[in-house]
């Protein structure tokens, strides 16, 4: 297990986001900040359209800023060019958004396995870390099920923990249980306190889910590409 790590993991500065739509200028975030310390599970809210995939893409190191500054773990991530960029995203972030979906023809297993593959894990630690991290999100019975011999909220917890596999310190989740019902989603969070506990791991999310909140550390509310207070 890594060492009890303190502090800020994130520092996130005046940060802002332009797209170019049909040659005019589309201000999407207009002076973010925030600080994500270790092990903290972060929630954003907001309405669609307010911005939060906008900066967890950014956050993620997938997208960079137009203006402010993204420190992560004391590197600065607006600064780094794609191929650094890809290095600390592929070793130390895992993703759980739809475009991560996991692959319909390999099992549990054989997805968790594919992640420690792309992440460059040596072959010895797949044997022992692919059922360790299926145990861990409660699924070391049905590891050998593909995804479609699954319930949705299994599902979830496969792509949980093909996101962890590879231990990032950061992991990132783009409306985890959108599509789960109340129980399901209770799980989900469940799981979710027992990582940050045990893998020692941080967690962003985003939601729109009011009952879910109450278990966040701290919540962004996002308006209009704005924190909210
Ligand atoms: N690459 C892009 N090019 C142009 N516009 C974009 C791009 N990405 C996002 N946008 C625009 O930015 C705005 C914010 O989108 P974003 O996906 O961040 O919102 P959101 O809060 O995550 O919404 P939802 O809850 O529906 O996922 C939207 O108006 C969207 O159309």
């Amino acid at each position: 297990m890594r060492p009890e790590p303190e502090g800020v993991l994130m520092r996130v500065n005046e940060v802002e986001r332009t797209f170019q739509v049909g040659g005019r200028p589309l201000h999407v975030l207009k002076g973010i900040n925030m600080q994500i310390d270790y092990r903290r599970l972060i929630m954003l809210r907001g309405r669609s359209g307010s911005g939060k995939t906008t900066l967890m893409n950014l956050i993620g190191g997938l997208d960079q800023p137009t203006k402010g500054e993204i420190w992560f773990d004391d590197r600065p991530l607006h600064k780094l060019g794609d191929t650094r960029r890809t290095l600390i995203r592929r070793k130390e972030i895992g993703f759980i958004f739809q475009a991560y979906a996991l692959m319909p023809l390999l099992s549990a297993y054989e997805n968790v396995e594919l992640t420690l593959r792309m992440a460059g894990v040596s072959r010895s630690e797949w044997k022992t870390r692919v059922p360790e991290v299926l145990e861990l999100v409660g699924l070391g019975k049905r590891m050998h099920h593909r995804p479609f011999e699954l319930s949705g909220g299994e599902q979830q917890r496969v792509a949980i923990a093909k996101a962890i596999a590879h231990r990032p310190r950061l992991l990132l989740a783009d409306e985890p249980t959108a599509e789960l019902d109340s129980q399901m989603s209770a799980q989900i969070m469940a799981v979710f306190q027992n990582i940050i506990q045990l893998e020692r791991v941080t967690i962003c999310m985003t939601t729109h889910d009011p009952t879910i909140l109450e278990v966040a550390d701290h919540v962004y509310e996002m308006v209009d590409g704005k924190f909210n207070g």
